[in-house]
C-alpha cells in the first residue's frame, strides 16, 4: 500500500489515474468482446440465411461456421480476460479505498461514538465502498465500452449510408445518454428518500442491537419492533416503486432495441432490393444491432445508481474532511513495532492542561497541572461528566490539549516518534476475541512464547480456572468470551498488560459491574501485578485510596479537591463523610 493515500484528494480519480492501464486494457477488452458479440450475430445471421437457400455443398458454409465458432469461443474468453482484468483493477481499489477509510477513522476512535452513529460507520465500511467499486464496475467501464462501440458502430455505418448513421445516431443516443438521464432525473427524489430511509434502518437496528437488554427489560420490544417492521415497510415500498419505474424503463428499452432492429432489416431489405447486397446479408445486418445494443441499454441502466455513488462519494468525504478540520485529533502515524524498544520510565507531567470539545463553549478539562514520578499511583474520582475520560484521552496524546502540556518522560505525547509504547488501558468492558484463551492473552505482545503467557496468567490468579477448562490454554473464548465472568475477563485483560510491559498503565473504571466482593479482589490482584508501574485510576469508589499517592476530585473539568488519602482524610469533612459512606466496613481492608 503506499503510504500516501490517505493525502489524495478524492475518492474516485486518484485511483482511476493509479491503475490507468488495467482500467484501459479492461475498456478494449470490453469493447472487443462485443465486437465479437456483433461479429458471431452477424456471421450467424448470415450462416442461417446462406443455409437456408441449401448450398449443394457444405464447403459453400465452412467460412461461416469457422468464424461463428471462432467469434463464439473469442467473445466467452475476451470477457473472461476483461472481467479478470477490470475486478483485478477494482479489487485492489477497493483494498486501497478501505486502508485510507480506516486510516480516516483510526485516529477519531475514541471519539467515534460521539462523532458518529455506528450504523452510519456500518454503512460506510459496508456500503459506500462496495458501491465506489461497483462505480468502476458497473458503471465506469460498460459506460466508456458502450460509448466506444456507440462511436465505431456509427463510424461504420456512416460507410455504408450516412443518411442512416445520422438517424441511428440520433436513435441510440436517445436510448443510451437521453432515455436514462430522464428517467433519473424522475425518480431522483424518490431514490434520496430510499437512501435516508435504508440508512434510518440501519442506524436504527445497530442502535437496537446494542440496546438490546435494555429493550427487553424495560418490556418495549413490541412497540421497537411494530416501528421498525413499519419502517422496513415504507422503505420497501420505495424500492418496489423504484423497481416498478426502472422495470418501465427497461421495457421502454427493449422496445427502442427492437424498433432498431426493424430499422435495419428494413434497410437491409431496401439495399439488397437496390441489388447493392446479397439477401443472405440481411439477417446478418440485422442481427449485429442486438447485442451492440444490449450492451448501450445496460451500461444506460447503470446511471440510476448515480445519485448512490455520489451520497456514497460525499459520506466518505464528510468523514476525511472532519478528520483533516479537526486539528486536535492526532494525524495518522504508522503504529510502531511491538518490537520497538519499550521506554523503561512512565514519568507523567501535565502542565496547564486544559481542553475545549469542538462545538462546545465549556471547558471539559480546565487548567489541570499533574506530576507523577515512575511508578507513582493517581486516583481521578468525579461524578459523571466531570472530565475524567476527557483527562485520560488527553494523557494518552488521542486528544490534544488547547492549552498546556502533557509529556512522559519529558516528551509530549503527541510528538511524531510518540508514546504510544507507554501506555496500557484497561478498560470497562475488555473484548474477547473468538478464539482461544491463549491468543486472547497474546494479543499484549503477539511474539510472547506459551511460558510467558503462563507466567502472567498465574500472576493474575486465572492459571487454574484456565488449566480446569476442556482444552486449557488452547479452549476457544466463545464469542464476546460468554464463557467468562467480568472479574475473570478483567484478569485476561490485566495478563494482556502485563505482557505488553508499558510503564504506565490507566485504569479506567475496571471495575463497573463488579460486585464489591470481586471488585476488591481485582483491584488487590491489579495492585498486586502492578506494583512499580506508574497508574492513573478514573474510578467512582473510594475503596482503594489508600493504595494511592494521591487522590484527586474533578468537577466540571477542574480539580476541586486533591491530597494523600491520609490528609484527605484528616482535613477535608466532605472527603471522610464520601469515604466512610462509600466503605463503611473497609477500613483497612486494602
Ligand atoms: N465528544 C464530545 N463532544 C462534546 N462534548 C463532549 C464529548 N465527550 C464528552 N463531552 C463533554 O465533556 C464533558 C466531560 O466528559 P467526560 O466524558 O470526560 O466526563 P467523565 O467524567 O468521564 O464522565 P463519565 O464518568 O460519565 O464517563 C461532559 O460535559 C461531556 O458532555
Amino acid at each position: 500500500m503506499r503510504g500516501d493515500d490517505h493525502q489524495q484528494k478524492g475518492w474516485l480519480l486518484p485511483y482511476l489515474r493509479q491503475h490507468v492501464w488495467t482500467f484501459t486494457a479492461a475498456l478494449l477488452l470490453g469493447a472487443l468482446a462485443l465486437c465479437c458479440a456483433g461479429a458471431l450475430l452477424f456471421t450467424s445471421g448470415y450462416l442461417i440465411s446462406r443455409s437456408a437457400l441449401r448450398p449443394e455443398n457444405i464447403l459453400m458454409v465452412y467460412v461461416p461456421i469457422v468464424l461463428v465458432r471462432t467469434f463464439g469461443f473469442g467473445k466467452a474468453i475476451i470477457q473472461y480476460v476483461e472481467r479478470l482484468t477490470g475486478h483485478d483493477a477494482a479489487l485492489r481499489v477497493l483494498s486501497r479505498m478501505r486502508v485510507r477509510l480506516y486510516r480516516a477513522l483510526e485516529p477519531q476512535a475514541l471519539q467515534l461514538q460521539t462523532r458518529f452513529r455506528t450504523g452510519d460507520l456500518l454503512g460506510l465500511l459496508a456500503e459506500d465502498i462496495e458501491k465506489l467499486q461497483n462505480g468502476y464496475l458497473k458503471f465506469l467501464l460498460p459506460s466508456l465500452t458502450s460509448v466506444l462501440i456507440y462511436a465505431a458502430g456509427i463510424a461504420a455505418l456512416g460507410r455504408l449510408d450516412r443518411m442512416l448513421a445520422l438517424m441511428m445516431a440520433l436513435y441510440c443516443g436517445f436510448l443510451l445518454f437521453l432515455l436514462p438521464c430522464m428517467a433519473l432525473m424522475a425518480s431522483l427524489r424518490q431514490r434520496r428518500r430510499a437512501k435516508q430511509v435504508r440508512s434510518e434502518a440501519y442506524q436504527e437496528l445497530t442502535d437496537a442491537m446494542f440496546g438490546m437488554s435494555d429493550w427487553i427489560l424495560s418490556g418495549r420490544i413490541q412497540p421497537f419492533l411494530q416501528a421498525f417492521f413499519k419502517k422496513q415497510e415504507s422503505s420497501s415500498q420505495i424500492e418496489n416503486s423504484l423497481r416498478r419505474n426502472e422495470w418501465r424503463i427497461n421495457w421502454i428499452s427493449q422496445c427502442g432495441i427492437g424498433v432498431a432492429v426493424i430499422i435495419m432489416t428494413l434497410w437491409a431489405g431496401w439495399l439488397a432490393e437496390a441489388g447493392t447486397i446479397h439477401v443472405t446479408w440481411i439477417a446478418a445486418l440485422a442481427l449485429i444491432a442486438f447485442p451492440l445494443l444490449e450492451a448501450m441499454v445496460r451500461a444506460a441502466g447503470a446511471v440510476a445508481q448515480l445519485p448512490e455513488y455520489q451520497t456514497s462519494l460525499k459520506r466518505l468525504q464528510a468523514i476525511e474532511n472532519v478528520h483533516s478540520t479537526d486539528a486536535r485529533i492526532f494525524t495518522y502515524s504508522p503504529a510502531p513495532q511491538l518490537s520497538s524498544v519499550l521506554p523503561e520510565e512512565g514519568v507523567l507531567d501535565l502542565q496547564g492542561v486544559s481542553f475545549r470539545y469542538s462545538h462546545s463553549r465549556e471547558w471539559a478539562v480546565h487548567d489541570i497541572s499533574l506530576q507523577l514520578p515512575q511508578g507513582g499511583k493517581i486516583a481521578i474520582l468525579g461524578r459523571s461528566g466531570s472530565g475524567k475520560s476527557t483527562l485520560l484521552n488527553l494523557i494518552q496524546g488521542e486528544l490534544q490539549p488547547d492549552e498546556g502540556s502533557v509529556k512522559v518522560n519529558g516528551i509530549p505525547v503527541n510528538a511524531e516518534d510518540g508514546n504510544l509504547n507507554s501506555f496500557s488501558v484497561l478498560n470497562q468492558n475488555p473484548y474477547l476475541f473468538d478464539t482461544s484463551v491463549a491468543n486472547n492473552i497474546r494479543l499484549g505482545r503477539p511474539e510472547a512464547s506459551d511460558e510467558e503467557v503462563r507466567m502472567v496468567t498465574e500472576q493474575v490468579r486465572l492459571n487454574k480456572l484456565i488449566e480446569s477448562l476442556p482444552d486449557g490454554y488452547n479452549t476457544r473464548m466463545e464469542e464476546t468470551g460468554l464463557r467468562f465472568s467480568g472479574g475473570e475477563k478483567q484478569r485476561i485483560a490485566l495478563a494482556r498488560i502485563l505482557l505488553q510491559n508499558h510503564p504506565i498503565v490507566l485504569l479506567d473504571e475496571p471495575t463497573v459491574g463488579l460486585d464489591p466482593r470481586n471488585e476488591r479482589e481485582l483491584m488487590r490482584t491489579v495492585f498486586r501485578v502492578l506494583h512499580g508501574k506508574t497508574v492513573v485510576w478514573v474510578t467512582h469508589h473510594l475503596s482503594g485510596m489508600e493504595e494511592m499517592d494521591e487522590v484527586i476530585f474533578m468537577d466540571q473539568g477542574s480539580i476541586s479537591m486533591r491530597g494523600t488519602h491520609e490528609q484527605l482524610m484528616r482535613g477535608n469533612l466532605r472527603y471522610r463523610k464520601l469515604y466512610e459512606l462509600d466503605c463503611p466496613l473497609q477500613k483497612r481492608v486494602w
